[in-house]
């Protein structure tokens, strides 16, 4: 598993986030037409507490005379409040809109890209736990960046207008702020980089360790492995009281300056003050005014420091869901249009349409073609005919690329050279899915979820499945009774259970598609003799009129060959 580290290079305003989104674009707009009505609010707070105050010290009015001032305040504040949960509501709403925006688009590439591309569990921790992280970046960050962008400036300009010397201090240390903050985040980017990496191994260790425990133990070394948990989390422990110490720092840094340049303000309004430079119920009321709105220009600049950190793991997360969606799939695009598969002149587009009048199941063609695994030699060229409505029995040697050459005619893999045909159609111009629905396949290890039995084989087709064709298919392949549980990793079910509910789904699939294409792969590998004769006695009236490709070494499958190849 990979660590969602944070985004080093774009910085912290992704696009690509707001591009790829619907209502994104539009919640950004909420968000800095809130920005400015927070602008008033917060100036038209302080207008009216320090005329409140400046009144009642100063200008000794009663509560009666004050009482305008006080329930504009108090209508200030109570708008302010609206305006926070009208914004949380609209970070929620824009949030839950981009995640499942990104979720969809990452799902729907991940389908596309070959079996295997990507380690399941770090892909089901990105999509569920990674993106929900954003939550962060769009309810807190964001906020914070158009009030960053906007505030100040409100806040600069009432400033200048009633005390300039308070805006031009201001002006000068509020860049400080985010200098600092960038100082501070360029010397933690390594050591973030070295904890995210820390988490990464301890998840690794962890998900390892408790994997092969039941190895670890029957071989005697299970106790052993405390020593290296104890080396990983104590490292895991120092980089992770390491970085706090920096994040303390970090802020104590950003409150230092915001307030130093808050005293400075002070210190002017109140020399002024001393001086007569201000003076009476009006002289009062702005420095008041001054005091209040200084503090609140520099804020918001510290909240997108401290939100920003918070929004990290989402932004990481989103980068490595770019990354995916970036990936060429295999199985690349059907043709463009033109070519004789977006015409439909020539090419397989639906399983009808392989379904021909006569009848006939598709030749399948490797002409000349080689496999290559990244980082691996390429699996040698090879050149084969899988004749029509036949059953043809691969038994090259284990390792030969007899499930990869399966995998190819699902889409899965694409040949680095050479090329499949369906009847003389290039495999390439054909639409991927439509190929697919004319094939019904039994991978070596078949992929089973949580739930019964049942439910497994009911992963043969989209749609209703009748009760009549489960049990078919069930009986046939003589799979385990329907409402046994199984898990996903396969458990509660023998090696040999499993291959047989992989095969009443193929079945059922066959039964309910009628597809013109069987692969099997080693479909009784786990099987004792007589449940192997009686699994391909079922198999046998599937086969008639279809093109049928398995991968077995077994003599009993060899024996129901129409043709066998080696390589
Ligand atoms: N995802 C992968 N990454 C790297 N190499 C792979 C991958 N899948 C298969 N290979 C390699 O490609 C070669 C062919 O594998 P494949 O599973 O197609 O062989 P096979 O003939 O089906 O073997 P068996 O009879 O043992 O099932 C093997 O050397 C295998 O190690």
């Amino acid at each position: 598993m990979t660590a969602l580290a944070p985004n080093r290079t774009r910085g912290s305003f992704d696009r690509r986030l707001l591009h790829r989104a619907r209502g994104a674009t539009a919640y950004i707009g909420v968000c800095a037409a809130l920005g400015l009505v927070q602008t008033a609010c917060v100036v038209a707070g302080a207008y009216f507490t320090a005329s409140v105050v400046a009144g009642a010290f100063a200008g000794g009015e009663d509560l009666a005379a004050l009482s305008p001032q006080i329930i504009a305040l108090a209508a200030v504040l109570a708008a302010r409040a609206l305006l926070a949960s009208v914004q949380e509501a609209a970070a929620h709403r824009a949030a839950a809109g981009v995640k499942s925006g990104l979720r969809r688009q990452a799902l729907e590439q991940l389908m596309r890209l070959p079996s295997g591309t990507h380690h399941t569990g770090e892909a089901a921790q990105l999509l569920v736990r990674g993106i929900d992280a954003l939550d962060d970046y769009f309810a807190r960050y964001l906020p914070q960046l158009v009030l960053a962008a906007v505030v100040p400036v409100g806040i600069l300009a009432v400033m200048l207008a009633v005390y300039p010397p308070a805006a031009l201090i201001v002006l000068a240390t509020l860049p400080l702020i985010p200098v600092f903050g960038i100082l501070i985040g360029r010397y933690t980017q390594t050591r973030a980089d070295r904890q995210w990496a820390a988490t990464s191994r301890l998840a690794h260790h962890f998900a390892d360790l408790v994997a092969g425990l039941p190895t670890l133990k029957a071989f005697g070394r299970a106790a052993r492995q405390t020593g290296a948990i104890e080396v990983t989390t104590g490292e895991y422990r120092r980089r992770s009281m390491s970085l706090l110490r920096i994040a303390f720092c970090s802020a104590l840094v950003l409150e230092l300056a915001a307030s130093l340049s808050v005293a400075v303000v002070a210190v002017t309004v109140g020399v002024d003050l001393v001086h007569g430079g201000m003076t009476g119920v009006l002289g009062l009321q702005t420095a008041l005014l001054v005091l209040i709105l200084a503090p609140e220009a520099y804020l918001p600049l510290r909240n997108v420091g401290a939100h920003y950190h918070a929004s990290a793991e989402g932004l990481a997360a989103a980068e490595k869901v770019f990354a995916i969606l970036a990936e060429r799939p295999e199985d690349a695009p059907p043709a463009p249009s033109g070519t004789p598969a977006a015409t439909g002149a020539t090419a397989i587009t639906s399983a009808a349409h392989l379904r021909t009048p006569l009848g006939r199941a598709p030749t399948i063609q490797f002409r000349r073609t080689v496999f290559a695994y990244p980082g691996r030699e390429p699996l040698p060229e090879l050149s084969l005919t899988v004749p029509a409505g036949q059953t043809t029995v691969l038994t090259a040697r284990s390792g030969a690329g007899k499930s990869t050459l399966m995998a190819a005619l699902l889409g899965f893999r694409r040949p680095v050279s050479g090329s499949i045909s369906f009847d003389d159609t290039d495999l390439t111009v054909l639409d991927l899915a439509a190929v697919r629905r004319t094939i019904a396949w039994l991978p070596q290890r078949p992929v089973l979820i949580d739930g019964t039995v049942a439910e497994n084989v009911r992963l043969a087709a989209p749609g209703d499945i009748s009760d009549p064709a489960l049990a078919k298919a069930i009986a046939a392949a003589h799979a385990p009774d329907p409402r046994r549980r199984v898990a996903a990793d396969g458990s509660g079910l023998s090696a040999g259970e499993a291959a047989r509910v992989g095969l009443a789904r193929l079945l059922l699939r066959a039964d309910l598609l009628d597809p013109p294409i069987l692969l099997l792969d080693e479909p009784t590998a786990h099987l004792d003799t007589d449940t192997e004769v009686a699994v391909l006695a079922s198999l046998a009236p599937y086969r008639e009129s279809r093109t049928v490709l398995i991968a077995s070494h077994r003599s009993a499958v060899r024996a129901i060959a129409d043709r066998e190849v080696d390589w």
